[in-house]
């Protein structure tokens, strides 16, 4: 069996934490063979995000096209994508070339506050790219948003999930990084239709977060590119953004980026 190809598509942070940066990284770690289709750039360290620059609809559609005349992902990933007309325009292609297990990410506003989704473009989100999704990975706020409604409680997020499901993607994965109630763990649930299957973990004390998101769903992208259904894919998922965030980097000196190769030291041990 050849390698596995999995794609991003999804903005640069030229900091190398999140974004293109930060999928490339992941996807190479778990021994997947990374491409990208870049959808802006950003100017970006871990103090925040200093310039948002949408590539034109037909740099964007070009990257596509190339990927798509000749290497197929068995994956793909989408993140940051700015505004509806870029959503549009990944959605039609993802169409036509027919890809499957696709993971939405739905990138809204980076951790500083900064605005990687036009408010705008959260109904194109919706009605274009969510029937598309096989996953679809938001934190809490992002589901509040897709869902129209306030997450405070477990049963909040049971329903927020059911409601996001029913705009198309197969799987639903509810992120708890922001999750306060949840205490001193972080539970994420997968959702799909019938049950939720909860995955927990000790939560980090650190402010060395910046691409967990990105991180994450990378990761599930690569293991999904393996083949691997998304509860097992899960496992590894939350092994591989354990260990990121719990060996830290102490780079920069805002919210630093997470740490990609950390999983090496947790197999050695
Ligand atoms: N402090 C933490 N300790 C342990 N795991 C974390 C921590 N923060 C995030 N994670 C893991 O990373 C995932 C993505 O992080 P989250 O902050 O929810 O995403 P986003 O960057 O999209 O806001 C979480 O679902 C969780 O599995
Ligand atoms: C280019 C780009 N894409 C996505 C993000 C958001 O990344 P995320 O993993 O949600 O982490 P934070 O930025 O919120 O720490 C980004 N910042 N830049």
């Amino acid at each position: 069996m050849g390698v596995k190809k999995a794609l991003t598509i999804a903005g640069s942070d030229c900091g190398g934490g999140a974004g293109i940066q930060a999928d490339i990284k992941t996807f190479q770690e778990l021994e997947v063979y990374g491409m990208s289709a870049i959808t802006a750039i950003t100017a970006q360290n871990t103090l925040g995000v200093q310039g948002v620059y949408p590539m034109s609809l037909e740099a964007i559609e070009e990257q596509l096209n190339s990927i798509g005349a000749d290497l197929t992902p068995e994956a793909l990933k989408t993140g940051m994508l700015f505004n509806s007309e870029i959503i549009t325009l990944v959605a039609r292609k993802i169409n036509e070339f027919g890809w499957g297990r696709v993971v939405v990410d739905p990138v809204m506003i980076a951790k500083g506050g900064a605005t990687l989704l036009q408010q705008e473009a959260v109904e194109a989100l919706r009605t274009h790219l969510l029937p598309l999704a096989y996953v679809v990975t938001p934190n809490v706020p992002e589901a509040e948003v897709l869902a129209e409604m306030k997450i405070e409680s477990l049963d909040d997020y049971k329903e927020a999930a059911e409601r996001i499901r029913a705009l198309g993607p197969t799987y639903v994965v509810m992120k708890g990084g922001h999750a306060t109630y949840q205490g001193d763990t972080i539970i994420d649930y997968v959702y799909d239709g019938s049950e939720f299957v909860a995955f927990e973990s000790k939560r980090v004390e650190s402010i060395q977060t910046h691409g967990s998101g990105c991180t994450f769903a990378a990761a599930l992208t690569a293991e999904l590119a393996k083949g691997n259904s998304v509860n097992v894919a899960m496992r590894r998922v939350k092994q591989f953004i354990q260990s990121a965030i719990e060996n830290e980097l102490n780079i920069g000196s805002g919210h630093g980026p997470t740490n990609h190769f950390a999983h090496r030291l947790v197999h050695v041990k």
